[in-house]
């Protein structure tokens, strides 16, 4: 099979490649350049910087393959930082690496792949994908640490039929570092990236406030009942459920407060004790299907942040508004901008963005 595989310089696609080339298939190697790499190239584990683009190259020469670099920066600055600003500017809590899955890697590489003529793409995602009675499922990776099923919920069934994951199946990094090894390539040893690709040493709020300098000017902190307990460096810095970094406002005599609201327009932070937050049902807009949508109650297990085990739920489909409606069994805290993932057992059914919680 003639087969594109989307290469960060990281272990795991370097791995992919390695592997596909030594199954026999012929390989060709792609990497995005998808941000300037002035602030980043300090960062190590960073997943496009400079050193990435030319690890890549590297693997794909030890491999013998060809190997193209496309500039999406401009692209990703507006598809992805952009949006991540604006999102944190209407009080939501972004999830970038989908936008990025959604609108630069699986757009942008299918597009090449379909060009250059070849039958799939391939990416070191951990997810699995399981051919169905019905067609192409996605499936949670074999390891539990590492699965990234819940970022993948807005690939689109067409996008999913043309992908491959090929490390949904092992066990472990180490296994995959392992395979790293054997295959003599030079990233073995690499580190693995950190949380967001774009964002230097984790200061999030510096790029917000590059971006969107509304969403870091200061405002006060606010009890649900009216009080006003403090005040915020910036509405970017807070997420529903926080408890933490609330300063002043992290307590109310001898009872913990967390953030209930983030309301962009007054630029308030609002608290209240935990059992005041809204946490019975969650609306969730931008529904992708990767299963038949429900016309009933669906009884499924929901995932409302990444690193969490999904919990059990009732999920109704409004059709017509576009809309789900999520009741999770267990009350649960829902942050807006986060995606809301539906999963039967191992399987995803489909997923969202939240809006908002009653
Ligand atoms: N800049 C890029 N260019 C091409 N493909 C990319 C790029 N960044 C990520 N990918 C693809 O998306 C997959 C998942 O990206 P993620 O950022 O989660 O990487 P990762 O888990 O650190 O993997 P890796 O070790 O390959 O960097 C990668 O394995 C790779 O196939």
């Amino acid at each position: 099979m003639r087969i594109l595989v989307a290469m960060s310089g990281g272990v795991d696609s370097s791995v992919v490649a390695g592997l596909l080339k030594a199954e026999g298939h012929e390989v060709i190697g792609a990497t995005l350049q998808l941000y300037d790499h002035g602030a980043a190239t300090a960062r190590r584990g960073a997943c496009c910087a400079g050193q990435d683009i030319h690890d890549a190259r590297r693997v794909a020469d030890t491999l013998d393959i060809p190997h193209y670099v496309l500039d999406r920066e401009a692209r990703f600055r507006d598809a992805v930082v952009q949006d991540f600003a604006d999102s944190y500017a209407r009080g939501e809590t972004p999830i970038p690496c989908v936008r990025c899955n959604q609108s630069v890697k699986f757009q942008d590489l299918v597009l090449l792949a379909r060009d250059l003529g070849v039958e799939a793409l391939a990416t070191g995602h951990y997810a699995r994908r399981v051919e169905g009675p019905a067609g192409v499922e996605l499936h949670r990776a074999a390891d539990p640490a590492r699965d990234q099923s819940y970022f993948l919920f807005a690939t689109t069934a067409a996008q999913l039929a043309f992908c491959r994951f090929p490390l949904g199946g092992y066990p472990d990094k180490a296994a995959v570092r392992a395979e790293a090894l054997r295959l003599g390539l030079a990233v073995a040893e690499k580190p693995d990236s950190q949380d967001i690709c774009f964002v230097p040493e984790g200061r999030y709020s510096d790029v917000v406030a590059k971006f969107r300098p509304d969403a870091a000017e200061a405002g006060e902190i606010v009890h649900l009942d009216g009080r006003v307990l403090g005040q915020h460096a910036g509405i970017a810095r807070f997420t529903v459920g926080q408890g933490r970094g609330l300063g002043q406002a992290s307590r109310d005599g001898d009872q913990p407060l967390y953030v209930a609201a983030v309301e962009p327009g007054r630029r308030r932070v609002v608290v209240g004790p935990r059992a005041a937050l809204p946490q019975a049902q969650i609306e969730v807009a931008e529904v992708n299907w990767l299963s038949p949508p429900p016309s009933g109650p669906l009884a499924c297990q929901v995932k409302l942040r990444a690193r969490e085990v999904p919990q059990p739920a009732t999920a109704h489909w409004d059709v017509a508004g576009g809309l789900l409606r999520v009741a999770p069994a267990v009350p649960a805290i829902a942050a807006p901008g986060q995606a809301c993932v539906l999963y039967d057992g191992d399987r995803v059914l489909g997923g969202g963005f939240i809006r908002r919680t009653a």
